[in-house]
C-alpha cells in the first residue's frame, strides 16, 4: 500500500512466482526499489536472485503476481519492450563481444548505431580504463575491465533502472576496488541501481537498502546500515555462504 506522502517505488514486485519447467523457483517475491540510489539483493547460492532479475526482464515469465515499473504494469511485456521502458540488465556472464573493440561494443549497444560524445565522456568518467583501451579488442581486457564494458553497454543509452548481477564475481581485490569507485559515482546520478551480490564487503558501504532472499522469497528488507551493523542479523540472514566470499 502506498503512503500518501511517499513516492511510488520505481520498481515493485508483488507476490511474484516463477516456474522453470517443473520447478517452482520464485515463491511470492515482494520487492520494492525506491527511485534513486542503490538497492542490493543478497542471499545464499540458489536463493533466486538471478531468477528475480531475469523475471523482471521478462526472460522468465512470471507465473503469478505483478511487476510494476515506473507507473506501468510490465508483468506481461516482452523483453525488448521492458528494455525500451528504461531497464538495463547486466547478466553475470559479461555481455561483451571479445573480437570487437571497446568502441564497437558500445556502438552496437547504441540505439541508432551512433555514440553521443557527451554520453561517452560521462561513461568514461566512471570507467577511465575504457578510454585507455578504446580501440583494443574487448577480449584482451581484464575481467574487471570487461565488466566495465558490460556495464557501459547497458548505460550507453539513458536508462532509469540498471540491474547488475554479481559484478565482482571472480575479480581480484584491486579490480573490485575500482569497480566500487565506479558504482559510487554511478549511484550519485539519477540512474537507480539494483545490484545482486554475494560479496558483502563490496555492498555494505555502497548499498542504501538491502533485500535478502531465501528459498525464492524476500525474507528481509531494510536499510543497509542496519544489517551492516548487526552481526547477529547477518549470521541469521546470510549464514556462512557470504562469509566465505569476504
Ligand atoms: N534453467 C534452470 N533450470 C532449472 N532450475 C534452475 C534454472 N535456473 C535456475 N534454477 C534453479 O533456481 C534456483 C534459483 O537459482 P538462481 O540462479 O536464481 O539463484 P541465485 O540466488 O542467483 O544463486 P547464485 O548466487 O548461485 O547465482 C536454484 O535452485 C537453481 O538451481
Amino acid at each position: 500500500m502506498e503512503h500518501p506522502n511517499r513516492p511510488e517505488p520505481i520498481l515493485t514486485l508483488s507476490g511474484v512466482h516463477t516456474h522453470i519447467g517443473q520447478y517452482h523457483i520464485l515463491q511470492g517475491v515482494d520487492l520494492a526499489v525506491p527511485r534513486g540510489g542503490l538497492s542490493v539483493l543478497l542471499g545464499r547460492n540458489g536463493a533466486g536472485k538471478t531468477t528475480t532479475l531475469r523475471t523482471i526482464m521478462g526472460l522468465w515469465r512470471a507465473s503469478g503476481g505483478t511487476i510494476r515499473f515506473d507507473g506501468q504494469d510490465i508483468t506481461r511485456l516482452d523483453t525488448p519492450d521492458i528494455a525500451r521502458a528504461g531497464i538495463a540488465y547486466v547478466p553475470e556472464s559479461m555481455a561483451v563481444f571479445s573480437n570487437l573493440t571497446v568502441r564497437e561494443n558500445l556502438l552496437l549497444a547504441a540505439r541508432d548505431g551512433l555514440l553521443e560524445p557527451s554520453r561517452v565522456d560521462w561513461i568514461c568518467g566512471f570507467f577511465p580504463a575504457l578510454k585507455k583501451f578504446w580501440n583494443y579488442p574487448a577480449g584482451n581486457l581484464s575481467g574487471g575491465q570487461k565488466q566495465m564494458v558490460a556495464i557501459a553497454r547497458a548505460i550507453v543509452e539513458p536508462k532509469k533502472l540498471l540491474l547488475v548481477d554479481e559484478p565482482t564475481k571472480g575479480l581480484a581485490p584491486a579490480i573490485v576496488q575500482s569497480l566500487m569507485a565506479a558504482f559510487r559515482e554511478l549511484k550519485d546520478t539519477d540512474t537507480t541501481i539494483l545490484l545482486v551480490e554475494q560479496n558483502f564487503n563490496f555492498v555494505r558501504t555502497l548499498g542504501d537498502l538491502v533485500n535478502v532472499m531465501d528459498d525464492g522469497r524476500v525474507v528481509h528488507a531494510g536499510p543497509m546500515r542496519t544489517l551492516a551493523e548487526d552481526d547477529a542479523l547477518q549470521t541469521r540472514l546470510l549464514g556462512l555462504s557470504l562469509d566465505s566470499h569476504q
